[in-house]
């Protein structure tokens, strides 16, 4: 893993920016095109604000989330609706969404067809940047989730599970780890020293299960982990 620690949000989020931006242009200019995931939550806010300014040809950008909240999209819970509001303002509105909502359908129906879709995206994505809550979970890997294992399987074949867990508000659904992993660019973003003691913890030895981000810390890349880090 490597660290980037910053005095202020605002600096963190120019400098995460600017990197995902060369990700992504190195992507366009040697295959054509290049695909994002980012997290939902509060902590993205903005960092998308600055990357949606970046003079990128945005045309050839898929945008998807990595979990969302399974709430319609007009919920303030909705992260699709966070990326609207926060992401698809500035010149980033050229991208395409790949976004996960099937109307009419619970979590666990709308998985088939969300695999399918998802299976289909571009691989390995250019750029993810994954954030974390107090309780460890990155994505919608939840402590106590029920279909944690399934997400964390890295010879899974399956793109999308959904997920319910104590710790979540409401059912989720998250792209399973082996779609994450092979990330070009693969980043954990925190902000707050509650959240620093948690990813110091999730450092030190324990269970996957009690701590979800650990399997994402402990990956075999040969590009390492990025953690993007400001009080
Ligand atoms: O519920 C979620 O929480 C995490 C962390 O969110 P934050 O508000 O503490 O930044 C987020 O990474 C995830 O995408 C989201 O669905």
């Amino acid at each position: 893993m490597k660290r980037h620690d910053y005095a202020t949000r605002a600096d963190l989020a120019q400098a995460l920016a600017a990197g995902v931006a060369a990700v992504l242009a190195g992507g366009i200019a040697t295959r054509g095109e290049a695909i994002l995931a980012v997290s939902g939550g509060s902590t993205p806010k903005l960092f998308l604000q600055t990357l949606a300014q970046a003079e990128i040809d945005w045309s050839r950008v898929i945008v998807c989330l990595v979990d969302e909240r399974w709430v319609p999209d007009t919920s303030p819970r909705s992260n699709a609706a966070f990326l609207r509001e926060n992401f698809l303002r500035g010149r980033a509105a050229a991208a395409r969404l790949e976004l996960f909502h099937e109307d009419g359908l619970t979590a666990e129906e709308a998985e088939p067809e969300l695999t399918r879709r998802f299976g289909g995206l571009p691989r390995p994505f250019d750029a993810v940047i994954l954030g974390m809550g107090g309780d460890g979970h990155t994505a919608s890997f939840f402590p106590g989730g029920d279909n944690l294992a399934r997400a964390l399987d890295l010879a899974s074949h399956e793109a999308v599970v959904s997920m319910r867990a104590p710790g979540a508000e409401e059912p989720r659904v998250t792209l399973t780890l082996p779609r994450l992993a092979d990330a070009r660019f693969l980043a954990l973003h925190i902000e707050g020293e509650d959240k620093r003691r948690t990813l110091e913890t999730a450092m030190g030895p324990g269970p996957t299960e009690e701590l979800p981000v650990r399997a994402v810390l402990r990956l075999d890349r040969a590009e390492p982990l990025q953690v993007f880090w400001a009080p």
